[in-house]
C-alpha cells in the first residue's frame, strides 16, 4: 500500500467533483447521485432538550463533506448515533439510517465499523498510556472505543499478527509517526495525536472515515501536512466525513458543505455558496458572534451592524 501503488480514485479530478455535485439540488436533505450514508429520521432528546432532529442527509461517496455547525449543534451526537455509540430517541419511531446499502438502525458500534465507516477517536487517558503501536494493532480490531480495551491483547488477528504489524508500520511511515512506533501515545504533539487517530482508523481500511475536529490543536507546520492527508485518502477512494471549525481548512478542502444548527440540518451545498447562505450566517451570529467564516468578504456592513447591536443588547441585559 505505498502511495506510489494506491489506485487513484476518478473523483480525484478536481472537475470530475464538481461535475459530479454541480447537479446536486442545496436544498438540505437533497438527494446525492450515489450517496454511500443515508440518515432519515434520528432524533436526540437529552431531558427535554432535541439535540438532534435530522429528517434526511444524504453523504456522496468518493467526496469530502464537511459537517458545520455553531457550538451545540448536535454534530458530535449526530457523529455518535449513526456510529452507535449512542441510541436515537426515535429508535422505535423511524430513525433509519444504511451505510453502503446496509441497514445500521441496531448496529453496534464495532458492526458499524466492520460495515467500512470508522470514527477517529481522541486519544483518551488510557489510550495515551500505550505505545503508538499499540494504539495501531487496537485500530485492526476494528473499533478503537476503550470500551475495547477490555479485550486488548485478547487478539482477535491471531495467526495474522505480523501482516497487521506490517501494515500498521506501513501506515505509521505514511504519516510519518514510524519512528514514534515505540513511544508513549501521550508523548505526541497535538498533531502527531490527530495523524496517530487518523492513521489508527485506516487500520480496518475504512470505506468512509468520520473524523471530529481533525485540526484542533494542529500547529501550523502540521495542518498543512494534516490537509493533504484529508485530501489523498479521497483521492484514493475513501469517502472523507468531518466536522470542523475552522471555516479556513473547511474551504479549502471541502467537496460539500452539511450546515447543523440547533440540531437540524439547515444548509448544504459547495463551500462558497453554504457560507454566503443567509441561514447559516444567522445561525452562526446567534450561536456565538465571533465566528469566523473563513471569508471577510462575508463582514459586509449590514452584518457588522448586526453584529454591534448584538453585543449592545448584551452588554445591556449584563447591566
Ligand atoms: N450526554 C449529554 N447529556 C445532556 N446533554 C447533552 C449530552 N451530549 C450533548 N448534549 C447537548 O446536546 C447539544 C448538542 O451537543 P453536541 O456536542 O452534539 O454539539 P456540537 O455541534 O458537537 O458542539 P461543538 O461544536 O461545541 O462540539 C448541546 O446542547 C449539548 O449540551
Amino acid at each position: 500500500m505505498s502511495e506510489s501503488t494506491m489506485a487513484r480514485s476518478d473523483l480525484a479530478d478536481p472537475t470530475a467533483r464538481r461535475a459530479l455535485m454541480a447537479g446536486v439540488d442545496t436544498t438540505p436533505g437533497s438527494t446525492k447521485p450515489d450517496p454511500i450514508l443515508v440518515v432519515d429520521n434520528i432524533v436526540r432528546q437529552f431531558g427535554g432538550m432535541t439535540a438532534v432532529d435530522v429528517e434526511h442527509l444524504e453523504v456522496q461517496r468518493g467526496i469530502i463533506t464537511a459537517l458545520i455547525g455553531p457550538n451545540g449543534a448536535g454534530k458530535t451526537t449526530f457523529f455518535n448515533l449513526i456510529t452507535g455509540f449512542d441510541r436515537p430517541s426515535s429508535a422505535k419511531t423511524g430513525a433509519h439510517w444504511s451505510f453502503d446499502g446496509a441497514t445500521l438502525d441496531k448496529t453496534s458500534a464495532s458492526s458499524v465499523a466492520k460495515a467500512g465507516m470508522v470514527r477517529t477517536f481522541q486519544l483518551t487517558k488510557a489510550l495515551s498510556r500505550m505505545t503508538v503501536m499499540d494504539n495501531m494493532m487496537l485500530g485492526a480490531q476494528g473499533q478503537a472505543g476503550e470500551n475495547l480495551l477490555k479485550c486488548v491483547f485478547k487478539p482477535m488477528w491471531r495467526g495474522q499478527e505480523r501482516a497487521i504489524e506490517d501494515k500498521a508500520k506501513e501506515l505509521l511511515a505514511r504519516f510519518k509517526l514510524l519512528e514514534k512506533k515505540d513511544d508513549y501515545a501521550g508523548s505526541l504533539s497535538g498533531g502527531q495525536r490527530k495523524l496517530l487517530e487518523m492513521a489508527r482508523a485506516l487500520m480496518s481500511d475504512p470505506k468512509m472515515i468520520m473524523l471530529d475536529e481533525p485540526m484542533a490543536g494542529v500547529n501550523p507546520a502540521l495542518t498543512q501536512s494534516l490537509l493533504g492527508h484529508i485530501q489523498s485518502l479521497r483521492d484514493e477512494g475513501t469517502t472523507v466525513l468531518f466536522v470542523e471549525h475552522d471555516m479556513h481548512v473547511v474551504r479549502h478542502i471541502s467537496d460539500w458543505v452539511a450546515v447543523m444548527a440547533e440540531g437540524k440540518l439547515v444548509a448544504e451545498g459547495p463551500a462558497d455558496s453554504v457560507m454566503s447562505d443567509r441561514a447559516v450566517i444567522d445561525a452562526y451570529l446567534g450561536a456565538h458572534h465571533d465566528t469566523d467564516l473563513g471569508d471577510d468578504a462575508l463582514l459586509t456592513d449590514e452584518v457588522v451592524e448586526e453584529i454591534e447591536q448584538q453585543v449592545a443588547a448584551e452588554q445591556e441585559d449584563k447591566s
